[in-house]
């Protein structure tokens, strides 16, 4: 197929790119570079720098697109918190414009990157899809509102959706791994000290009610979230939007995965107790079930230990090449 990959320049949306040409698809990524890399976009895609709203449309006419894997986003949650406009914009606006240039042009497939962060505090875990949606914050807020509007725009447009809603990314692919500035999440955090890049790393609150107070997540490997969305594109069905949780099942907390990532490291990774940051759930475990049985996915790298080291090895490879290159 002809696809769009929007945000193909970032972290989850290169990987996917890389994927879907190894799968044999025509790959063109559309990237404003506003937070992904250039470097990033693997060699065989047609790259265009811009932003949706501004090149979506003639992208889909030029490259006689068929299907859209839709990454691009702004997913900072404290900036969601202190700018909500921005979100509101530039995830909710810029899908509307992107939807309506597919319909224009006849595209019939779009994959969303969705997010745990939907569900807000959850009742139960496991989290299945049918949970309550009460996002915690502007963040999560502007992600479900899109899911909505898939739900719609299938209905009415006849087009085929399928929103996948990731919990906790992380891991590398082929020389991609992840790269945000500022970096937020936990695991390139800690890795960073392991590389000198930072002193110690913060835990946030350690007075939840979990095994050893920290925050329980469930930690995906990139490359097998990536190999649902190949599945889910495949998956797509007329006039139908569905919803998929990607996760392994299985939560760590804080504390844990600092453990594997010394484990991993062999570096001793001081660890300062902070205060919670606001807006994070105790525990967000998914459970995948659906997507393993109506989309065939199963996670191939599941363990904490793989997913760390492949991280790493990507860490220590491009900190080698930055010295290098002074
Ligand atoms: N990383 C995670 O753990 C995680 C978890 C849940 C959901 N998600 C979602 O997955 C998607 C990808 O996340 P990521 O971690 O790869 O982020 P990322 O910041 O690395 O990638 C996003 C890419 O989109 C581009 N972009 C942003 N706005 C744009 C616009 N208006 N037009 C064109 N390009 C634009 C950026 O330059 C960047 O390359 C996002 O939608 C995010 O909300 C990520
Ligand atoms: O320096 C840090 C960074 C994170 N944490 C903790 O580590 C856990 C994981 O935090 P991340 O920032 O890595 O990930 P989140 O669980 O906050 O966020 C992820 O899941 C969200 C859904 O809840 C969104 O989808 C978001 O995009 C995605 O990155 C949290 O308990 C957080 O408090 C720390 O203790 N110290």
């Amino acid at each position: 197929m002809r696809v769009l990959v929007t945000g193909g320049a970032g972290y989850i949306g290169s990987v996917v790119a890389a994927q879907l040409l190894e799968a044999g698809h025509e790959v063109s990524v559309l990237d404003d570079l506003s937070t992904g890399h250039r470097e990033a976009v693997p060699e065989n895609c047609r790259f265009v720098e811009g932003g949706i709203r501004e090149r979506a449309s003639e992208v889909l006419a030029d490259h006689r697109i068929e299907a859209v894997l839709h990454f691009a986003a702004r997913s900072v949650v404290p900036e969601s918190v202190s700018h909500p406009e921005r979100y509101w914009d530039g995830n909710v606006g810029c899908t509307l414009a992107l939807l309506d240039a597919m319909r224009v042009h006849g595209v019939g497939r779009i994959v969303f990157s969705s997010t745990a962060a939907v569900y807000g505090e959850p009742e139960s875990s496991p989290i299945p899809e049918d949970a309550a949606v009460r996002p915690g914050n502007p963040y999560g807020a502007t992600k479900a509102a899109i899911d909505t509007a898939l739900t719609e725009f299938a209905r009415l447009h006849g087009i085929g959706a399928v929103s996948l809603r990731y919990f906790n990314v992380a891991g590398a692919y082929e020389g991609l791994g992840e790269r945000h500035a500022p970096e937020t999440h936990l695991i390139p955090i800690v890795l960073q000290v392991a590389l000198g890049l930072r002193e110690s790393v913060s835990v946030y609150g350690e007075d939840y009610p979990t095994a050893d107070g920290t925050c329980v997540r469930d930690y995906i490997h990139v490359a097998d979230l990536a190999e649902a969305h190949l599945l889910a594109l495949a998956s797509c069905r007329s006039g139908e939007h569905r919803v998929f949780n990607l996760g392994n099942g299985t939560g760590f907390t804080v504390r844990q995965v600092i453990d594997v990532c010394r484990e991993v490291t062999g570096h001793p990774i001081p660890a300062v107790a902070a205060d919670r940051r606001p807006g994070d759930p105790a525990v967000l475990v998914a459970s995948s079930r659906s997507a393993q049985r109506d989309l065939g996915w199963t996670p191939r790298r599941p363990e904490l230990r793989r997913i760390v080291a492949d991280a790493w090895d990507f860490h220590t490879r491009t900190r080698a090449a930055e010295t290098a290159a002074g």
